[in-house]
């Protein structure tokens, strides 16, 4: 009888049909700021499964903490085509570089210096974003999000249309919308609540209070929290976070809350000291993947299909009209809040006074350039 082997060398198709769109690399679309690598897949004793590959798509902007530009968006939603329509490949990593973001969302000096008070171009933009959400949600692979630091606003988003979140503990996690003059209705709005219940959903998607790794894992939202932290060699949990008690002594979960005072203090000092070592959140993702391998391929996608109903519904029933809203707000609340921050600093702030617009609003002032330039941080 002939080997596996043998009938596939005897049956495989001269020629495979191309189903991709276009024919362009990844990086071409945005001077690299998006990579995109195919890495020899393996099995779970480790060895390397030849002609087949894990799809790493890298977010390359760390000055602005991996912030996705325009250009950027394009190249991710053809990163996650070409991953999907990919014979060869067996799941996404969809990740980073360097260790302090994986990402804080849309770029906000492009929102305030070119989207602000531009509804038009903004409805143009968010027809990419809404797609760069839709090619995660429908990569006919699995998606894991290896999280290699802060998971912020739009970051948030992206990295929960993933399948698999794997997160280093350094990282914080939440939204930035009310704060900045959005709403957090890039996805957060439809995914929080089917992931953690519409009370915590409340409280990330509004009040835009970051949480760390621990809590982030506590609360459902990824699958594996890794340590990343050296002190003289040894990996050690965030120092900055509870992680050695469940509650306290009201018998409330506090593992996972950030530390006060100056037990803060301290772990913040103790991570001035370490080093940051990505080697147990890389060995947590290939495990992964080499789990995710040693499946049925249809039998995966089918099963991803599934389990992503309830994130994709709520996405689709919500997106064009999450679209429009966000366009009209480009006038007024966010034009304010990203240019805030976009030309404030760690001196004058980078949020507006939120009391003094609220009570100029109280009093039915209507938005101007006046009211809005007066409303800067350090005017
Ligand atoms: C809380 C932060 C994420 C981190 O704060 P901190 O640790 O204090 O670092 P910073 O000094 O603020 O940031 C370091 C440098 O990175 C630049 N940076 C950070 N985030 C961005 C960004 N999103 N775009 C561009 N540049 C960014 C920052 O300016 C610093 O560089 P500098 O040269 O100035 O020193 C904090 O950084 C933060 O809050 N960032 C902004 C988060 C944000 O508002 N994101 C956009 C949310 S809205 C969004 O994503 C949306 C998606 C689609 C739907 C609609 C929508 O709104």
């Amino acid at each position: 009888m002939a080997t596996t082997d043998e009938i596939i060398a005897r049956n495989a198709p001269a020629e495979l049909i191309d189903h991709n769109l276009i024919d362009k690399d990844v990086e071409s679309l945005c001077d690299g700021m998006v990579q995109y690598e195919k890495r020899p897949a393996r099995r779970r004793d480790g060895s390397v499964a030849e002609g087949l590959y894990n799809a790493w798509i890298i977010f390359n902007n760390p000055k602005q903490y991996n912030s996705y530009t325009t250009d950027m968006v394009k190249a991710t939603i053809l990163a996650f085509r070409r991953a999907s329509v990919d014979r060869e490949v067996n799941a996404v990593v969809f990740t980073a570089v360097g260790d302090k973001a994986f990402c804080t969302g849309g770029n906000t000096k492009e929102y305030a210096e070119y989207y602000a008070g531009n509804p038009q171009e903004y409805r143009q933009y968010m027809r990419l974003f809404n797609d760069m959400v839709s090619a995660i949600l429908g990569c006919d692979k699995p998606v894991v999000c290896r999280v290699n630091g802060m998971r912020i606003g739009g970051g948030q988003e992206i990295g929960m249309a993933c399948d698999f979140t794997i997160a280093q503990d350094l990282a914080n996690f939440g939204q930035a919308g009310p704060k900045h003059g959005s709403a957090a209705i890039g996805g957060a709005t439809d995914f929080l609540p089917v992931m953690i219940g519409c009370e915590q959903a409340m409280v990330s998607g509004t009040l835009c209070e970051p949480f760390s790794a621990h809590k982030a894992a506590r609360l459902g939202i990824i699958a594996e929290v890794v340590p990343a932290l050296k002190i003289d060699g040894r990996f050690v949990p965030n120092p900055t976070v509870i992680t050695d008690r469940y509650l306290d002594e009201f018998g409330r979960v506090i593992h996972g809350e950030f530390k006060t005072g100056a037990d803060f203090k301290a772990g913040r000092d103790l991570l001035k000291q370490g080093e940051v070592d990505l080697s147990m959140l890389d060995e947590k993702v290939e495990e992964l993947c080499a789990k995710l391998i040693e499946t049925f391929p249809e039998c995966m996608t089918k099963s991803l299909e599934e389990l992503r109903k309830p994130k994709l519904e709520a996405w689709n029933k919500n997106k064009e009209n999450s679209r429009a809203w966000l366009a009209l707000n480009m006038m007024n609340e966010a034009r304010t809040g990203f240019r805030a921050f976009n030309e404030g600093n760690k001196e004058t702030g980078r949020e507006i006074d939120f009391v003094k617009l609220r009570q100029g609003l109280a009093k039915g002032v209507p938005w101007t350039e006046e009211l809005i330039e007066s409303l800067m941080p350090g005017k």
